[in-house]
């Protein structure tokens, strides 16, 4: 048995009952055969596939919190501690009632190559919870995550684990997160980004994964002699990244034509109004059946459906699994060209094969989503020297990492021969840098 195949198989023997983990592995060790192959007996006498797949620290623990009606409920919080052969861990913080410690090792065993794209000096980690923020008051969340934070400001830091938004934590858990940090440590640090900018925060880093999002389809689109501008494009998901995602659309002569939540989905002939989605989204925390009173032309549809629409691009950025293998097939019945990852693993293995073997470019989450954390980075940057820079300085700078990054994954495709296979040449060019990392380190 290969190298490879024998640690697939390990990760799912040491692992049982973590689907997302394993899916997750088998994609980056699948993709990378020709580079354990070349190396094999010098991985194999390190282990490094083995010390890859494990990581370094994972935390468990209560999160005990009282409501509104003065009930005490209990949460389970999680930091998965990946890889720090880079930098310090760094990844975002989930808070959804699907949270467990497999779809957490998904994430943080995603950012390790996602992180390493972005050339930055940061490692892979992720954390999260099973706690719920749908029809919580703001006392309830500030009080979940005043109990979150007591227990994982022991084991975070500036220069040791930098956590920061995902799925339900936005803005306000970030400042309450950081509110508590502070509070028990005495620390102004730079220990959380995606701060407000009145204490710490950058600005674009709201913007920031969906605008690279676009830097980076416009980019490997660019590569293929294809234009973005004029092209009709799906977004899933209504959140942070899918309402970031569409602006930039616009602004590059895009239309944006549909966006969804875990109810039902949202079809504008004439193009997303972005202010309209902002204002239910972020302002009223309402559901997206408002969105017909701002467009009276846009249909409401209950259910799944964003990717039976005909378009050019689709941009999922809802969650994981969510572009399976019959919606591949539609996309490319229906004339697709491109498909670009804003969430983390939205589409599933058998729906990317299908999409690539039928001739549409693919862009992988860990190279189309990087302009996140990478804006995070920037942000960890102007905390250190206690700076803040302009809008455009931040700007400028993710849409130059995602041209980089576009490019490289590119390039690393072409050098395996795979030209235009961008999942293999993403995971190749993100492997690359943690294996050099984690090699001069020594076995650790
Ligand atoms: N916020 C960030 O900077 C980054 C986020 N991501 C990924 O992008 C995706 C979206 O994250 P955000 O926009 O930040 O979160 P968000 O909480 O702002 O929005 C999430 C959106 O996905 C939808 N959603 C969540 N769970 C769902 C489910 N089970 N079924 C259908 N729809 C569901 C929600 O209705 C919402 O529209 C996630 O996969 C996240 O890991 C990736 C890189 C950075
Ligand atoms: O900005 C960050 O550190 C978190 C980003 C994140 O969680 C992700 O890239 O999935």
């Amino acid at each position: 048995m290969s190298y490879v195949d024998e640690v697939i198989e390990l990760v799912v023997k040491k692992n049982p009952a973590e689907p997302e983990f394993h899916q997750a592995v088998k994609e980056v060790l699948d993709s990378l055969r020709v580079v354990v192959e070349a190396n094999e007996e010098k991985f194999r006498r390190d282990a490094l596939l083995e010390r890859l797949i494990e990581p370094e620290r994972q935390l468990k623990f209560r999160v005990p919190w009282v409501d509104d009606n003065g009930q005490a409920n209990v949460n389970t919080g999680y930091r998965v501690q990946f890889n720090s052969a880079i930098g310090p861990y760094k990844g975002g913080l989930r808070l959804h009632p699907s949270v467990n410690l497999g779809i957490i090792k998904f994430l943080g065993f995603e950012q390790i190559f996602k992180n390493s794209l972005t050339g930055l000096p940061i490692g892979g980690g992720k954390g999260g919870s099973d706690f719920d923020p749908k029809g919580k008051s703001d006392r309830e969340i500030m009080a979940f995550c005043q109990s979150f934070m007591t227990e994982l400001c022991k084991y975070i830091g500036a220069d040791t684990d930098v956590p920061a938004g995902d799925i339900g934590t936005g803005a306000r858990e970030i400042g309450y997160l950081y509110g508590q940090y502070k509070r028990i440590r005495g620390l102004s640090e730079g220990v959380l980004t995606g701060k407000g900018l009145s204490y710490g925060g950058s600005l674009a880093r709201t913007e920031a994964t969906g605008y690279g999002l676009l830097y980076l389809t416009q980019e490997m689109l660019k590569l293929n002699g294809i234009d973005l501008a004029g092209k009709t494009v799906s977004v899933s998901g209504s959140g942070n990244v899918a309402i970031y995602a569409t602006q930039k659309a616009h602004q590059l002569g895009a239309k944006v034509v549909t966006v969804s939540d875990s109810n039902g989905w949202i079809y504008d002939p004439d193009g997303i109004d972005v202010d309209a989605l902002k204002e239910i989204k972020e302002i009223k925390r309402a559901r997206l059946t408002e969105y017909k009173n701002y467009r009276p032309n846009s249909e409401y549809h209950e259910g799944k459906g964003v990717w039976s629409v005909k378009v050019d691009i689709a941009l999922p950025c809802a969650t994981q699994n969510e572009l399976l293998l019959d919606d591949a097939k539609v996309l490319v019945e229906n004339g697709c060209i491109a498909v670009a990852e804003g969430a983390n693993m939205p589409t599933t293995l058998e729906a990317t094969e299908y999409l690539q073997a039928n001739g549409v470019l693919f862009a992988p989450g860990k190279a189309a989503n990087a302009g996140g954390v990478a804006t995070s980075a920037l942000e960890m940057s102007q905390n250190s020297e206690r700076l803040s820079w302009t809008f455009e300085e931040v700007d400028t700078l993710l849409r130059r990492i995602m041209v980089d990054i576009c490019h490289n994954m590119a390039d690393a495709a072409e050098r395996y021969d795979v030209k235009g296979n961008y999942v293999i040449g993403a995971n190749i060019a993100g492997f690359e840098k943690v294996v050099d990392a984690m090699t001069a380190q020594g076995i650790v």
